[in-house]
């Protein structure tokens, strides 16, 4: 098929599996791309502990152009042993990139596809299929820092304007979904979780067709390992978010299979596997690369490509389901492996439908 649609996009690999993984979800969406008729143009850039190593910034500003010059970005991962307690971490550069972005809002999606898989019992996980919708550019990570050998402090801090519009993001991703919102905060103890409840619930007179309950994040916590069907949209600021999406990442057995969308106002959306950079693994070819092709499906999606991204999708769960395992769901398949997997189920799908 020829490829009348061209998009931009820039690829952070990032460190220890970072560069596995993204090497498998570009290599898919090549597929895709030949199969349904469009082409990306990749460019690769330093980004995190490899671009300390090679320049010093965790973000050198020829990797922000690039990334605001394109129509995507693909991150895979950064971090690991070697860089902690810089002056500037892979870490900064991470937040540094969001907030430059402008990336408020970050979709972390889990869908338990078999409940087998999962090492929670059966009847708890099956049927689960939940949205994390994750504030991305405040609270406690964005807080200015005091920090002390004797002492330290984060500051935790939202304004309205930052709540109201996740929370409208909450709100219409619901609407395409079951149509429950349930908004997750520690109201009981913290000033901005007062906030974030007030301000949630005047949004939620907007979308009356939307049903609305809050939960404290403790409570949260547990009801997502014991009874997670209860939840359509979880609708939470950034820490609690990071914390209940790797919970979440439980439901269906790994947090290599989960990806994310974090998006702004417009601009280039960033797509990346919701895990870190998995130093105990990084250069076996163990790793799952299935999270960060989940991000380059939200990637497409996002882009319009709406038929790639099902390819992409349908494809991983076709392996999965013969059997292509990584460890980390108890199978011996290799990062390469599984990623061939897919690009050969990608092909087939386009035979057929040919
Ligand atoms: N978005 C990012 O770039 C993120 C970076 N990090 C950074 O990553 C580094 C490692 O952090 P950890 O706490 O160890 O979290 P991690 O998510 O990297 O790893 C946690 C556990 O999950 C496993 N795991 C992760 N991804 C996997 C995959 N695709 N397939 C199979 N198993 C996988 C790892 O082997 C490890 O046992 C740290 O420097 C951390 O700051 C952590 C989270 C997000
Ligand atoms: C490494 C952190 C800055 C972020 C994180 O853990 C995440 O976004 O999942
Ligand atoms: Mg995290």
């Amino acid at each position: 098929m020829t490829s009348d649609r061209a998009y931009t996009v820039a690829v952070l690999p990032g460190d220890g599996i970072g560069p596995e993984v993204t090497r498998e979800a570009v290599a898919a969406v090549d597929a895709a791309g030949a199969a349904h008729g469009f082409h990306v143009r990749w460019s690769t850039h330093d980004f995190g502990g490899v671009a300390i190593d090679r320049h010093g910034p965790p973000l050198p500003d020829a990797t922000l152009a690039a990334c605001r010059a394109a129509d995507a970005v693909l991150l895979g991962a950064v971090g690991g042993p070697r860089w902690v307690g810089g002056a500037e971490t892979p870490e900064t550069g991470l937040l540094a990139i969001r907030k430059a972005l402008g990336l408020f809002a970050n979709l972390r999606p889990a869908r338990v596809d078999d409940p087998a898989l999962s090492p929670l019992k059966a009847g708890i996980a099956a049927g689960a299929d939940v949205l994390v919708v994750r504030e991305l550019t405040g609270g406690l990570y964005f807080g200015d820092k005091v920090e002390g050998d004797e002492e330290a402090s984060d500051l935790c801090r939202y304004s309205r304007g930052e709540v109201e519009r996740i929370a409208h993001v909450a709100f219409k991703a619901a609407r395409d979904r079951r149509g429950r919102v349930t908004s997750v905060d520690k109201a009981n103890v913290l000033a901005t979780s007062r906030l974030w409840r007030r301000v949630v619930t005047a949004v939620a007179a907007d979308y009356p067709d939307v049903a609305l309950d809050h939960m404290y994040v403790d409570a949260a916590a547990m009801a997502l390992v014991t009874g997670p069907t209860r939840f359509d949209v979880i609708l939470t600021e950034n820490l609690f978010g990071d914390i209940l999406s790797d919970a979440l990442s439980v439901l269906p057995g790994s947090i290599g299979l989960l990806g994310s969308a974090s998006l702004g106002d417009g601009g280039p959306g960033m797509f990346e596997p919701i895990h870190g950079s998995a130093p105990d693994i990084a250069g076996e070819d163990r790793a799952s690369p299935a999270g960060a092709i989940e991000a380059a499906a939200m990637m497409l999606d996002q882009l319009g490509e709406t038929r790639a991204a099902g390819a992409l999708r349908q494809a991983v769960a076709e392996a999965i389901a013969g059997g292509v395992r990584t460890p980390d769901l108890g199978g011996t398949a290799r990062c390469s492996a599984f990623g061939a997997a897919v690009r050969g189920r990608i092909d087939a799908a386009a035979r057929v439908a040919a």
